[in-house]
């Protein structure tokens, strides 16, 4: 129990290095996920007789985990557009922990419990005419969603059944496969410069993985919300299905990314992303700084509330 306390209250990271005893986060990486998967002696805690069982306590975010077939659902459920709030990034962090910890868990379907919207992205209101405290929280939590999501040793597929902008693409992108509904209303993209923001290099990072350099420096530049017929032609969905299947499909993408030996794709993955994960965490405190400064300007308050007033605007 001592060792399931110290890897849930510290981070995947910090919980690796514990339990491989690597005293740096930058080498310990690869180490750490070839053995993740066997933290037996904390993970019992979570097994349960039931076949199903319900993980979050959050009413804003509900995670089923199927025993028998080691796949989880997470559906986000923070209506009206699933914003992530600080609190919900706290419950994503912690559930995605939980499910690492689960010797049983060996995958996780994304997705949101309402119709039309994926996410809306991080919770503007956040980032709006709080202390510089808050907004150091806040981040922080940004931060650790990511890490958990992106750093995950689990097969992780999204299955993105409406629109998807800013921290909402983020954490679609973190995951190993995307499929989105091919309802033309819907898009997806990093919008971050048309709020008069800047998408941090670890956003930059995960969606260079994804679709490359020139790509990505178009659609940050230009705040890019694509479609998903173009998402997909430039690569950052990996497949459009028809909207009632987007579930049943993302099941059976899953079927086949779970047939690959689990400690020969963890490492596989872990060697493709291990360089991103370890310059945020050797630039945690400053990109918290950097994102509190940043936020506080009179100049990108203004932008925001604009923004928001103009989201507020009756649709034409
Ligand atoms: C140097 C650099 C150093 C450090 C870094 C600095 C900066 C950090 C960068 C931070 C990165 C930011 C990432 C983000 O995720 S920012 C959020 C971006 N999100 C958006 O732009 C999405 C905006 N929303 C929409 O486009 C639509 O709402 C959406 C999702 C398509 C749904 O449309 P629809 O169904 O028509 O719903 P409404 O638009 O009517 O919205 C309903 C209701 O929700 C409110 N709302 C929408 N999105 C958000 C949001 N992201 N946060 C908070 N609230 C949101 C909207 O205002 C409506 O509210 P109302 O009161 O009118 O009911």
């Amino acid at each position: 129990m001592a060792a399931l306390l110290l890897r849930t209250s510290r981070g995947l990271g910090a919980c690796l290095r514990v339990a491989t005893g690597c005293p740096s986060p930058s080498s310990c990486v690869v180490a750490a996920w070839s053995s993740a998967r066997w933290p037996r002696e904390g993970a019992v805690a979570w097994r349960t007789h039931a076949q199903v069982r319900h993980y979050s306590s959050s009413d804003k975010l509900s995670i089923d985990m199927d025993d028998k077939t080691g796949v989880a659902v997470l559906k986000l459920s923070n209506p009206p557009v699933n914003s992530l709030s600080l609190e919900l990034l706290t419950e994503l962090a912690i559930g995605l922990d939980k499910l690492e910890m689960n010797p049983s868990c060996r995958g996780v379907i994304m997705t949101s419990a309402h119709p039309h919207i994926f996410s809306a992205g991080l919770d503007v209101s956040e980032m709006m005419g709080k202390p510089t405290e808050h907004y150091r929280e806040f981040w922080r939590a940004v931060q650790e969603m990511w890490l958990k999501l992106y750093g995950s040793s689990l097969v992780t597929i999204a299955a993105i059944n409406g629109s998807s902008p800013a921290g909402g693409c983020l954490m679609a992108m973190c995951c190993d496969y995307r499929l989105m509904a091919d309802n033309p209303k819907y898009s997806i993209g990093l919008n971050e410069t048309k709020l008069g923001i800047v998408a941090p290099f670890w956003f930059r990072d995960t969606m260079m993985g994804v679709v490359g350099t020139r790509v990505t420096e178009r659609s940050l530049q230009l705040g890019l919300m694509y479609s998903p017929a173009e998402a997909v032609h430039v690569g950052l969905v990996d497949r459009t299905v028809p909207e009632e299947t987007v579930f049943e499909e993302a099941r059976t993408e899953m079927a086949r990314w779970l047939k690959i030996p689990d400690h020969a794709r963890q490492i596989t993955k872990s060697m493709m992303r291990k360089t991103t994960i370890d310059h945020l965490l050797a630039q945690r405190d400053s990109d918290i700084s950097n994102f509190a400064n940043f936020i506080s300007k009179d100049s990108i308050q203004k932008s925001l509330t604009a923004y928001m007033q103009a989201l507020r605007q009756p649709k034409k």
